[in-house]
């Protein structure tokens, strides 16, 4: 599903900040992504969310080498992904609820097929009493929980998570993850990026560690 043969990135002409990645991540695993602060976990969604392209190396999705592929193929593709950001990107003039429902909305489903599946999302996450509310009026916990329900709605191929418990309490923190363990056993392929390493103690999934610029597999 996702394959980089050593793939290499940098920033302008600075240093390789990732070298050598060359791995395999099968369709329907699930991955926690951690390492330092600094190490490149963003930069590495980044590259698997195709909005970076690697300095060298091939990197292929789906069956497709991407390195070449053009902005049109690339936007198709990107579809079939879904992240949630380290800084949320609501949309400010959109409410809970017409952000949670986006995906669909751009997908051109009609809002009776979906209404009842998002509004037992929102109330699922805990925010069933704010599903009006536009994003400024939402505490970072909140608009975090909107943003997995953004990103988890649409049942994406393959799931990307940066930091997505970073604002929330740690009996929270578990129901999220559990969450994205759900959508893990649907199908979704996921990779989730965290600094809490007693989070993950939590679940068995295998960890994939940055450190000084390489990856290594673990469990
Ligand atoms: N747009 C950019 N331009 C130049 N350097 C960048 C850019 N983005 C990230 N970097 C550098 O690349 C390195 C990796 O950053 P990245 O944000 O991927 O790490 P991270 O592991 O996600 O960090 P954190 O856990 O603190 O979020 C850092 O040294 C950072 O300064």
């Amino acid at each position: 599903m996702i394959e980089f043969d050593t793939v290499g990135l940098r920033y302008g002409h600075g240093p390789e900040i990732l070298r050598d990645l060359s791995f395999k991540i099968e369709p329907g695993s699930f991955h926690f992504l951690t390492g330092p602060s600094g190490s490149g976990k963003t930069s590495l969604l980044k590259l698997l969310l195709l909005s970076l392209k690697p300095s060298r190396g091939r990197v292929k999705m789906f069956g497709q080498d991407v390195t070449d592929l053009d902005q049109d193929s690339l936007l198709r593709m990107r579809r079939h992904i879904g992240i949630v950001f380290q800084e949320f990107r609501l949309l400010d003039h959109l409410t809970t609820y017409e952000n949670v429902a986006l995906p669909l909305r751009v997908l051109g489903r009609p809002e009776s097929a979906y209404r009842a599946n998002v509004t037992e999302l929102l109330e699922w996450v805990g925010l069933g009493e704010r599903m009006d509310a536009l994003p400024a009026l939402l505490s970072g916990g909140e608009k975090q929980r909107a943003a997995i329900a953004r990103a988890v709605i649409g049942r994406p191929d393959i799931l990307l998570a940066d930091e997505p418990t970073g604002n929330v309490d740690p009996e929270l923190s578990l129901r999220l993850v559990t969450l994205f363990a759900e959508l893990n056993k649907m199908g979704t392929t996921i990779i989730l990026a965290t600094h809490e390493l007693p989070l993950l103690d939590n679940f068995k999934y295998p960890r994939m560690v940055l450190r000084d610029g390489g990856l290594s597999f673990h469990g």
